[in-house]
């Protein structure tokens, strides 16, 4: 697949444009410094995507079409939270961690944003054996996978774009799991009850779900709520609280808050 990449001057700093970038729902990018010791920041557009907004007036410096192989960082394996390991080079054969096998390919979800890794700190504490789990964005797959590897009976991973679903089935295969991915937008194309929900998303697209979640979960379901930046907590927690979700535990790193919550 082509990608346009634009590259900017970037004015602002890294945290606020992290910031940015992810309220827009964009991941395709990368920050470099030049010889000159100047920030650049090169975004990567699919065909028919847009510029997320704030970048309209910023100005171009260089633009050329490119393929993602040309900008993928290779990653070096890394330990994401105590005892499980993501590794890109599929080199790792430790058994005394999980080892999930990830090539992040044009999807969201290396592990290495804190949103990610504080929704698999609480997969760890918090899914039983057993359980029914649904991932709700699922980026690569990464929860997913993470999910079925602490012993879910069945995991479904949903996404609403056609790439992430397909990255999400190429990383189940990598690990020889069984977890099922289709596309959905949210909860639209899922049925029956799961143990545990997770998503990783952003507040305003929680809102949507809580609309729904209770539909596919029961009284002692667990919510895993994350990707919600400090200043929309409240907002997700009072839709929550409205619905029904009591607040087991939150925990933030940087700006970013994840929530647990179970309905009784
Ligand atoms: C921040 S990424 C999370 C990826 C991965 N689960 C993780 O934790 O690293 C959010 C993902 O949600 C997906 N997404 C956004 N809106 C969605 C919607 N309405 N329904 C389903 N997935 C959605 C995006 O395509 C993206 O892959």
């Amino acid at each position: 697949m082509r990608f346009k990449e634009l590259v900017f001057l970037l004015k602002i700093d890294e945290e606020e444009l992290l910031e940015k970038l992810y309220e827009e729902g964009f991941f395709n990018f990368a920050i470099e410094e030049n010889k000159e010791g100047d920030r650049l920041l090169r975004v990567y557009l699919r065909e028919g995507e847009t510029l997320p907004s704030f970048l309209s007036n910023w100005k171009i410096l260089d633009e050329r079409l490119t393929t993602p192989k040309d900008w993928m960082v290779e990653l070096e394996p890394f330990e994401i939270v105590e005892d499980v390991v993501v590794d890109p080079t599929e080199k790792v054969t430790r058994t005394d961690k999980i080892v999930v096998k990830l090539s992040p390919g044009v999807a969201f979800g290396t592990g290495l944003h804190p949103t990610t890794q504080m929704s698999v700190l609480f997969l760890k504490k918090y899914l039983k054996k057993g359980d029914r789990v649904v991932d709700v964005g699922c980026g690569t797959g990464i929860l997913a996978i993470v999910a079925k590897k602490l012993g879910a009976s069945y995991v479904l991973a949903v996404d609403v774009d056609e790439q992430a679903v397909e990255v999400a089935k190429e990383n189940v295969q990598k690990n020889s799991v069984d977890v099922t991915v289709k596309r959905s937008d949210l909860l639209s194309e899922v049925e029956g009850v799961f143990d545990l929900v997770v998503s990783n998303i952003l507040a305003e697209i929680h809102l949507r779900l809580l609309e729904d979640v209770s539909r596919v979960t029961h009284e002692k379901s667990i919510l895993i709520l994350s990707g919600i930046v400090d200043t929309k907590e409240d907002m997700v927690r009072e839709k929550a609280q409205k619905k029904g979700w009591n607040l087991l535990e939150r925990k933030q790193e940087r700006e970013w808050v994840t929530l647990v919550m179970k309905r009784s």
